[in-house]
């Protein structure tokens, strides 16, 4: 199932949507500052704004096409959507909550998919509770798990962790993966935090001001260094897939990628496993010959692919390792220096601290 979204709307005097993007099974990241139009264009996806004109279908069949008269109502386009706070009910329990979507479209009860829908989201221990006891990350599960219920064609979730601190968003994006990787649906993820985007997103759509500033797969994007400065080059950086080695008796895991092996902390995938290793464009150093005598284990053999001059001080460099990109963030100063230019071959150097859990996928 793939949605297509081809819109125009004037939000206000000074805001226009302008917009389209495709967003197939997996999830498509909405990627862009605030007040960019994120918000607004999964509401006119829902329903709950109707566009000035354009097209929203899946596959092909329109929920909405401001030139033939089409306007589905919302319930009536299945799509399941999760704002920002979980808007649970306080009065009903956990198990109710999780009901109470399906029942208010007229669906009949569905335990076996209830139960299936519980074990992916972990909240098997939580049906009888209320709400109020519940942690931001349990009630973010829970709507969720609310939203699917419905048997929802398309799953939007807006910012569905902005109120939670540092350790519960990632203690619920291994439950996102599981969703992904399961559920088959498309599902469009409004987010401003890009570790997370890197994390699960399959396709990223950048906004800015109500328009589409670039679109394409995550893995080009995050690699490339124009793309980079869009995303923000102080949290840029690209995903390399490795293949999880021995852990060592100081916890440190061996991943080994085509350009050499790291050497991180925090890897839960078993031996054997290919997990995604983020790694920050600030957080890797660039040497012209493999040093020696330093504290890094991390080096990777590169060759420098392109060259792009931010806005700042700063220079994004994309190198290629094998088959696997890189992203660098150095000086311009540094870049001058070195002498880098496109086809050198260089050591990139990466922290083992710097690459944190959020970091790596869980394989
Ligand atoms: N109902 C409305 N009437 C007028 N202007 C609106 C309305 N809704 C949103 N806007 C404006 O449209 C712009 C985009 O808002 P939107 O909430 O879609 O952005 P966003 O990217 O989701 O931001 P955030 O990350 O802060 O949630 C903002 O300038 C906002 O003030």
């Amino acid at each position: 199932m793939t949605l297509s979204v081809a819109l125009r709307h004037r939000l206000s005097p000074a805001f226009a949507l302008e917009v389209a993007f495709d967003a197939p099974p997996g999830v498509t990241a909405l990627f862009g500052r605030s007040g960019a139009g994120k918000s607004s264009i999964l509401r006119a996806v829902a329903g709950l704004i109707r566009p000035d004109e354009g097209r929203i279908t899946v596959d092909g069949a329109p929920v909405f096409d401001s030139a033939a008269g089409i306007d589905l109502p919302p319930h009536r386009r299945r799509f399941g959507l999760v704002f920002q706070e979980p808007r649970l009910f306080p009065h009903l329990s956990v198990a109710r909550n999780l009901r109470y979507g399906r029942r208010a479209l007229g669906l009949p009860a569905a335990p076996a998919r209830e139960a299936e829908i519980v074990e992916m989201l972990g909240i098997g221990a939580l049906l009888s509770r209320r709400p109020s006891g519940l942690s931001g990350g349990e009630a973010a599960r829970v709507a969720i798990g609310r939203a699917l219920l419905t048997e929802p064609r398309l799953l939007m979730l807006d910012e569905p962790f902005a109120s939670l601190d540092a350790a519960r968003r990632e203690e619920i994006l291994p439950y996102l993966e599981r969703l992904r990787d399961h559920a088959g649906l498309p599902i469009l993820f409004v987010s401003h935090a890009l570790p997370e985007v890197a994390r699960l997103a399959a396709r990223i759509v950048v906004l800015g001001d109500g328009h589409v500033l670039r679109a394409g797969p995550a893995a080009e994007m995050l690699a490339d260094p124009e793309a980079a400065e869009l995303l923000g080059p102080r949290e840029a950086g690209a995903v390399l897939t490795g293949t999880v080695g021995a852990t060592a008796e100081d916890g440190l895991t061996e991943v080994h990628l085509p350009g050499g092996t790291l050497h991180l902390p925090g890897v839960t995938a078993g031996e054997g496993a290919r997990i995604p290793v983020r790694i920050a464009a600030s957080d890797v150093i660039l040497a012209l010959e493999p040093p020696r005598g330093l504290s890094a284990l991390n080096m990777l053999r590169c060759r420098v692919a392109s060259l792009h001059r931010g806005k700042g001080p700063g220079v994004m460099v994309g190198l290629t390792c094998g088959p696997d990109a890189l992203l660098a963030r150095v000086t311009a100063r540094s870049a001058e220096a070195m002498g880098l230019a496109e086809g050198l071959e260089v050591t990139a150097i990466v922290k083992s601290v710097a690459i944190g859990p959020a970091d790596l996928g869980g394989g």
